[in-house]
């Protein structure tokens, strides 16, 4: 199966591609605004459509797939830090607590438009500022919400959901939905 991935994030393309799919990458170039007017869950399910949308008319019989994820502790959302400062205030926050990480999909196809959110709890070990420091400096924090790579930090001690959708992908989900796409002959167009 071959799919658009309106994602620029190379962890997305792996986790796809680890599985089988093939992604044809095409960021969405839109705005990457969550919308406070509506449940967080919701929002980032509009964002993930809107980045799908944005595609769409370059790739009208293909399926598209878009993902939007955040970092949500303390009532607040951490997504991507603008700067190495921010990352250090980030995972000082996160040090020795536990945090959810949230991702909204969008699998659009030319007849339908399927929507998600998955979200996993992640449990940080206490960090050593210097550890922080090592790793904002290694220029890791900065593409990834929260300031952190599950993948490359070393800084998660447990996690009760989804590994990938910590990641930036919950696969479980997601190649539910592919299977069904597949089996509902959906395949002509991906
Ligand atoms: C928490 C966490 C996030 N991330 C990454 C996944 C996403 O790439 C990024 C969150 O930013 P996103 O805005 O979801 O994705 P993106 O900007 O990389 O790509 P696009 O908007 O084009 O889809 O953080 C990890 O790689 N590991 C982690 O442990």
């Amino acid at each position: 199966m071959e799919l658009i991935l309106a994602s620029q994030s190379p962890r997305r393309k792996q986790l796809l591609e680890e599985q089988g799919y093939k992604a044809d990458v095409h960021p969405a170039e839109i705005a990457e605004t969550i919308s406070t007017t509506m449940p967080l869950d919701e929002a980032l399910e509009r964002l993930a459509l809107d980045k799908a949308r944005a595609v769409q008319p370059a790739f009208p019989d293909r399926t598209i797939l878009a993902a939007d994820t955040v970092v949500v502790y303390g009532g607040e959302i951490l997504g991507k830090p603008s700067d190495d400062r921010e990352a250090c205030d980030y995972l000082m926050r996160l040090s020795g607590e536990t945090h959810q990480v949230k991702t909204g999909v969008c699998i659009l196809t030319p007849e339908l438009e399927i929507t998600f959110t998955d979200t996993t709890d992640v449990h940080f070990r206490v960090l050593e500022d210097q550890e922080i420091l090592e790793y904002t400096d290694s220029g890791r924090a900065l593409d990834k919400a929260g300031a952190y790579g599950i993948q490359d930090s070393g800084f998660v001690d447990r996690i009760s959901g989804s590994w990938s959708n910590v990641v930036g992908l919950p696969m479980e989900k997601v190649e539910e939905v592919l299977d069904y796409l597949c089996r509902k002959g959906c395949a002509t167009a991906v």
